[in-house]
């Protein structure tokens, strides 16, 4: 079912490759934006729904002494095993889109434009369907692997064997590249960064 009154656009791209920071962007700019990491956070709280079964799977060593989840933790354990971190993709998933689409659907008769950040939008294509979650457009932050290498190790204090692990539980990036609408490049400084999306945002008008 497509959403009529407003148009979805999907913005997604590799682990690390500047999709919160373009959000930030569009956030300033008054763009109305749905965070699925966000999202994903908020559904394992203690007592949210997918916080029990997660423990129920995981065992309580994956909770921190208030009982919130390691998110380092339990971070590390599913990203150097696939069948662990599909079961917690089976966890998570169903909470995270029934959110995203109820979301779209409260805000879709107010906004125009409705960006969801959604870093696994090629690898769940499916199931987002089936949570009827279509997009209009979906666009792309790009940058090389080696980029998105540094900056992963970066940001998240990984050794190169870690944000290899990470940056392998998802679709290559220059596979996402060539299935999306409009590419945001982010090679350069923050500055191009601002240009490059003004340019894809002129696109809308
Ligand atoms: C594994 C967890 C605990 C790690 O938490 P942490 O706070 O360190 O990272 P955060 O949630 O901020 O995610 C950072 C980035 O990791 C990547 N990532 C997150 N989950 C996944 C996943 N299931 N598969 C591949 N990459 C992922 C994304 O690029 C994301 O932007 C957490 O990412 C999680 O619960 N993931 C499962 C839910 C999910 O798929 N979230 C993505 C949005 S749908
Ligand atoms: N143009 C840039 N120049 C230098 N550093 C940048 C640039 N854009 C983003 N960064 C930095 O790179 C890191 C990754 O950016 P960001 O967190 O926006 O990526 P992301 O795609 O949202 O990541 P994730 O998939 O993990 O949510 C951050 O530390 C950010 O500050």
């Amino acid at each position: 079912m497509k959403h009529t009154n407003c148009k979805i656009i999907g913005l997604t791209g590799g682990i690390a490759s500047g999709k919160s920071t373009v959000s930030s962007i569009l956030g300033s700019k008054g763009y109305y934006i749905i965070d699925s990491d966000e999202v994903a956070k908020d559904i394992v709280k203690p007592y949210e729904p997918a916080y029990h079964s997660i423990i129920k799977f995981f065992g309580t060593s994956i909770l921190n002494e208030d009982k919130t989840i390691n998110r380092k933790k339990l971070g590390e354990l599913v990203f150097s095993d696939v069948n662990l971190l599909q079961k917690l993709n089976q966890i998570t998933h169903p909470y995270v889109f029934h959110e995203i689409r109820s979301r779209i659907a409260k805000n879709c008769s107010r906004q125009n434009i409705i960006f969801v950040d959604i870093p696994l939008l090629f690898e769940v294509y499916n199931e987002l369907e089936r949570h009827k979650i279509i997009f209009d457009e979906v666009w792309l932050v790009y940058v090389d692997e080696k980029t998105q290498l540094e900056r992963l190790m970066k940001r998240n204090n990984l050794n190169l064997q870690e944000a290899k692990l990470r940056i392998e539980a998802q679709f290559p990036i220059e596979e996402k590249k060539k299935r999306a609408t409009r590419i945001i490049d982010n090679m350069g400084d923050i500055e191009s960064l601002i240009k490059n999306l003004n340019k894809t945002l002129d696109y809308l008008l």
